[in-house]
């Protein structure tokens, strides 16, 4: 995974959740430095004494490990004496791996690309494109923030002990943003609608967001979109176009 994420002696990166340090390891060898960011405080203490005791002296002085909750972490929580992180390599928490992606996209803008492991149906959802069975509101938030890709399949035997789900990896790369950064909570809001009515029209399932199905549909044809398509068919400058039709509407 270290090789797959293209880690060089420039990046300073990022691992949410290094747990043991399997993977810790071979980053704090590719790489300028590792800033890990593990919640768990035995194990985050446990982390430099491993990797102390596995590698020189002049290679494990790369690692920085800060005892914090990847969720809510933010530049001013990582270590000033290393660069901004610029790459993302982990593999995440699977039962929070969307939040903490998202939301590390939103708070660590130095974050450029990056590869993570996550459950192989999460990874088919970030890298779903519109209009297939599985893109969904994860999908459309990632290509806010990024272009995302898969990037190989993790079958559950190559672990163990073996986990009852198979991994996926997927690979980013981030992109200039698609509309205004003040537009974001309202496009999310959008997207959240959209999708918690996958099977209604626009007009039906933005209601709630736009005040009525007729505000839905007004908004819909002043962004250039069929009142009457599903958000499923929607790309992430579609749901830009939408906000900024509700934003100009109330200004
Ligand atoms: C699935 S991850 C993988 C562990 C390790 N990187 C590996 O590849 O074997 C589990 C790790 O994430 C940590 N973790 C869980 N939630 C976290 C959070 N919100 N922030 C940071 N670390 C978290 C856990 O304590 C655990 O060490």
């Amino acid at each position: 995974m270290v090789r797959l994420a293209g880690v060089g002696p420039d990046d300073t990166v990022l691992e949410i959740g290094p747990g043991l340090g399997s993977m810790t390891l071979g980053l704090v060898e590719a790489a300028k430095a590792v800033v890990a960011v593990e919640v768990d405080r035995p194990l985050a203490a446990a982390l430099p004494v491993t990797v102390a005791a596995r590698l020189p002296a002049d290679v494990a002085e790369r690692l920085r490990v800060v005892a914090a909750d990847g969720l809510r972490v933010t530049l001013a929580d990582l270590p000033a004496d290393v660069a901004a992180p610029g790459v993302l390599a982990a593999n995440l928490p699977y039962n929070i791996a969307v939040p903490l992606l998202l939301g590390l996209l939103e708070r660590l803008p130095s974050l450029r690309r990056g590869l993570v492991m996550v459950q192989a149906e999460v990874a088919d959802r970030l890298t779903a494109p519109p209009g297939s069975r599985v893109y969904g509101a994860p999908s459309v938030k990632l290509a806010w923030y990024a272009h995302a890709r898969p990037a190989g399949a993790v079958p559950r035997p190559v672990f163990w002990p073996q986990p009852n789900v198979d991994s996926g990896l997927v690979a980013f790369a981030r992109r200039p943003l698609p509309g205004p950064a003040r537009l974001r909570a309202d496009v999310f809001a959008a997207i959240d609608a959209a999708f918690a009515q996958r099977r209604k029209t626009l007009r039906t399932a933005l209601a709630p967001w736009a005040g009525s199905p007729a505000a839905a549909g007004d908004l819909a044809r002043a962004a250039e979109v069929d009142p009457g398509a599903r958000g499923e068919t929607l790309d992430i400058a579609a749901f830009c176009r939408l906000a900024a039709a509700r934003a100009a509407r109330s200004d």
